[in-house]
């Protein structure tokens, strides 16, 4: 399955945004690492499911429909706050971030209202620029720490068999990095992985960070008074990486009122219950319009558009979807559109069938376009809403 990350300094709401994505009940706490082991949950890429464009009524398997909207499951997995000088030891140390090698990408989290020093302790006017950066540090040195374990031992031998990327892929290996990869980071450096100084090493590892795992930048507490120039600040320093706003206070609390029907929330406006809220306090009816008034504003919180804009902005991918009758567009059991799959834009017909089964991908013959009911050959690339059937002699 997709994985997501969620990292960033203790008390910027890693947690909070985990529960509001994943309907978990992490505990969440306004001091440093109230976290110490990882959280894992289900949360849901959503996208237009394509029962509406083909008007069909579909009863999915490995995912959900709801009102024409296709959720996609993914894995979120929330960690202990990273502290400057981690990869050293301090706070909890960087060794839980090996419970994130197998993450697609990450959330980096920061606090954009600036109420958080650098461990996560109440304070005022921090800038969150500074946080990105050691964050960014903290990630080069986790990632260097695993390139140089055994290095001298290890640069021999890859001098010796002249194969520095395979010896690097496999000392990486769980972190999604091909040989390939290494092959194209490797370049700037000497012929001699002997030769490779400490420096080197560690551009190495952030040329890996950059490649294995892509960020979204979260600037969360967005819903804070203070928080607005520094997302200003944030956007204009980070022009390369995609900084969103949100409010993971404000998604968490919509989902419970959403839940006990006291609102209509849609991931972006909110519709105020009449009948249900009628005998709320003053307070309460407060509380509601203050959230109402908060996603109107902005279009919802920012939460979903984070698990969103990961899959089909930062790692673009796109939704497609196997069947096995291109008529009916249903399994052998009669399932209409069973499955989504997330595959990366670019994945041929013969990729997907080896996604589905190594059997199928080895025996493919064609496929075929259920929607123009065309067939297609092996290396025709996918289209996100694609409807699939592979046929092959498996
Ligand atoms: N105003 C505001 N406060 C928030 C928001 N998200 C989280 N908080 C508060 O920030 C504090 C820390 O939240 P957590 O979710 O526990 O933060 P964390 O990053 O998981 O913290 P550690 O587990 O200690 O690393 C809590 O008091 C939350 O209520 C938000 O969007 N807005
Ligand atoms: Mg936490």
């Amino acid at each position: 399955m997709a994985i997501l990350g969620l990292l960033g300094k203790p008390n910027v709401g890693k947690s909070t945004t985990f529960n509001a994505l994943t309907e978990n009940t992490a505990d969440i706490g306004n001091y440093p690492f109230t976290t110490i082991n990882p959280n894992i949950g289900t949360s849901y890429v959503t996208k237009n499911c394509a029962c509406t464009e083909l008007n069909v009524k579909c009863n999915p398997n490995n995912s959900k429909c709801e009102d024409g909207i296709r959720y996609v499951p993914v894995e979120i997995i929330d960690v202990a706050g990273l502290v400057p000088e981690a990869h050293k030891g301090k706070g909890m140390g960087n060794k839980f971030l090996d419970d994130l090698r197998q993450a697609d990408a990450f959330i980096l989290v920061v606090d954009a209202s600036g109420k958080t020093d650098l461990e996560g302790n109440p304070a005022e006017n921090h800038n969150p620029i500074e946080d990105v950066k050691f964050l960014l540090n903290e990630l080069d040195m986790w990632i260097y720490n695993i390139l140089s374990k055994n290095w001298d031992k290890l640069s021999r031998k890859a001098q010796q068999e002249r194969k520095p990327a395979k010896i690097i892929a496999e000392q990486l290996s769980g972190l999604n990095i091909s040989e390939n990869q290494v092959l194209a980071a490797i370049r700037p450096l000497d012929d001699s992985p002997i030769k490779w100084t400490d420096e080197d090493m560690i551009k190495l590892a952030t040329t890996l960070r950059k490649i294995s795992k892509p960020m979204i930048i979260s600037a969360n507490k967005a819903d804070h008074t203070d928080a607005e120039a520094n997302i200003e600040k944030l956007k204009e320093e980070f022009k390369d990486f995609l900084v969103i706003p949100t409010s993971a206070e404000i998604e968490l609390a919509l989902t419970k009122v959403s839940k006990a029907n006291l609102v209509n929330y849609d991931g972006k406006t909110v519709v105020i219950n009449e009948e249900t809220t009628k005998d709320l306090n003053e307070a309460q009816k407060n509380a509601l319009m203050y959230m109402k008034n908060y996603a109107d504003k902005f279009g919802g919180t920012g939460i979903q558009d984070l698990v969103n804009r990961a899959y089909f902005e930062l790692l673009d991918m796109i939704v497609v979807y196997p069947v096995e009758d291109e008529n009916k567009y249903c399994d052998k059991k009669g399932n209409v559109l069973p499955d989504a799959h997330l595959v990366k834009k670019g994945t041929t017909a013969k990729e997907l069938a080896y996604k589905i089964h190594t059997d199928i991908g080895d025996k493919f013959i064609y496929a075929v376009d259920a929607k123009k009911k065309i067939r297609i050959g092996a290396d025709q690339e996918l289209k996100d809403g694609d409807v699939i059937k592979i046929v092959s002699a498996a």
